[in-house]
C-alpha cells in the first residue's frame, strides 16, 4: 500500500459498485494505469471496507436516499469523494459545504453529469439562454431511473434561470389556462422540464429555445455509460488537489 502511494497510484473505492454506473466505474478504474481499485462496496456492505482498504478517493453512484449518509461518512473519515449520484438540492449542497468547512484539505466533487458532451450542452444552453424568450427542457432516460426530472435537467434549469434573470428576462410566455396535471411538465425555477422514460434509452437531453421566427435545439445523447468514464476519471485525478466542494465538471475542464 505504501509503495503504491509513494509511486502516485490513486487508491480508489467504489460505492454502488454493483449498479449500472458503479460496475462501469470499477472497469474504468481497473483500466487506468495511475489508479488501483481497492474496494467495491454495495448495499449491505460495511463502509469501513473503504478505509480498511486504504481508499484515498471514493466514487459514489448509489441512490439519492443514501448518498448523503455515504458522503458524511467519507468526510468524517477524511476520504476524498467524487459523487455522481443525483438528488443534490441547494440545501444538500450547503450541508456538504458545512461538513467540509471543518476539514481543510479534503475535496468533494459532485457532478450531475460526467459526460463531457453533456457538460458542453449545459454550457451552450447557458450561453444561449439570454437570447430567447422561450425555453423548455426535454430529458429522456431508461425506465429504471428512480428520479425525475434528472439531475442534469435540474442543473440545466438552474443555470438557464440564472442566465435569464441576469439578462432581465421575464417569465417564459405561456397562455395555458386549462391543463391536465403534468401536461406542461415540471416547473423548475420557471423553466418547464419534461421527463421521458423508455426502454432502449440511456441518457439524453434537449434544450429547446424559441424566439420570434426561430428556434434553437441543443441536444446531447449518451448511448453508453462508458461516455461518463473520462469525466469520472478526470474528477478522481483532480479531487485531492481541490479542497472544498467542486460543483459540476466545468472547473476541471477549464
Ligand atoms: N453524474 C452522472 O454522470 C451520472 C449519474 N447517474 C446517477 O447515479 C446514480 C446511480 O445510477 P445507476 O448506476 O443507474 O443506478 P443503479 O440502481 O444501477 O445502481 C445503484 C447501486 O447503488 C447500490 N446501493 C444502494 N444503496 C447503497 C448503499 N447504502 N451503499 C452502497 N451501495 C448502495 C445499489 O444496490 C445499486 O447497486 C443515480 O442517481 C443516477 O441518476 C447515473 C449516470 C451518470
Ligand atoms: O440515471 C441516469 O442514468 C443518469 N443520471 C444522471 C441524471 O439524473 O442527470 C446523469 C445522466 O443523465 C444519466
Amino acid at each position: 500500500m505504501t509503495d503504491e502511494r509513494e509511486q502516485g497510484t490513486i487508491r480508489v473505492g467504489v460505492l454502488g459498485a454493483g449498479g449500472r454506473m458503479g460496475a462501469e466505474v470499477c472497469k474504468a478504474v481497473d483500466g487506468a494505469a495511475d489508479m488501483k481499485l481497492v474496494a467495491t462496496v454495495d448495499q449491505g456492505d460495511a463502509l469501513s471496507e473503504l478505509t480498511d482498504a486504504g481508499a484515498q478517493v471514493v466514487v459514489d453512484f448509489t441512490t439519492p436516499d443514501v448518498v448523503m449518509d455515504n458522503l458524511r461518512w467519507c468526510v468524517d473519515h477524511g476520504v476524498h469523494a467524487v459523487v455522481g449520484t443525483t438528488g443534490f438540492t441547494e440545501q444538500r449542497l450547503d450541508q456538504v459545504r458545512g461538513w467540509l468547512a471543518g476539514k481543510p484539505g479534503l475535496g468533494v466533487v459532485i457532478a450531475p453529469n460526467f459526460g463531457i458532451g453533456a457538460v458542453l450542452m449545459m454550457q451552450f444552453a447557458t450561453r444561449a439562454a439570454r437570447y430567447f424568450e422561450s425555453v423548455e427542457i426535454i430529458e429522456q432516460h431508461h425506465p429504471r431511473k428512480l428520479d425525475a426530472p434528472s439531475g442534469t435537467a435540474t442543473h440545466t434549469a438552474r443555470l438557464i434561470a440564472a442566465a435569464r434573470a441576469e439578462a432581465g428576462l421575464g417569465p417564459v410566455p405561456d397562455a395555458t389556462a386549462d391543463e391536465v396535471p403534468g401536461a406542461r411538465g415540471a416547473d423548475l425555477d420557471g423553466v418547464r422540464v419534461h421527463a421521458v422514460r423508455a426502454t432502449g434509452l440511456v441518457a439524453h437531453q434537449e434544450v429547446l429555445f424559441g424566439t420570434t421566427g426561430e428556434t434553437l435545439t441543443i441536444r446531447h445523447d449518451s448511448y453508453d455509460r462508458v461516455s461518463f468514464m473520462p469525466g469520472v476519471l478526470l474528477a478522481v485525478r483532480a479531487v485531492r488537489s481541490r479542497p472544498g466542494l467542486t460543483l459540476a465538471l466545468d472547473p476541471l475542464l477549464d
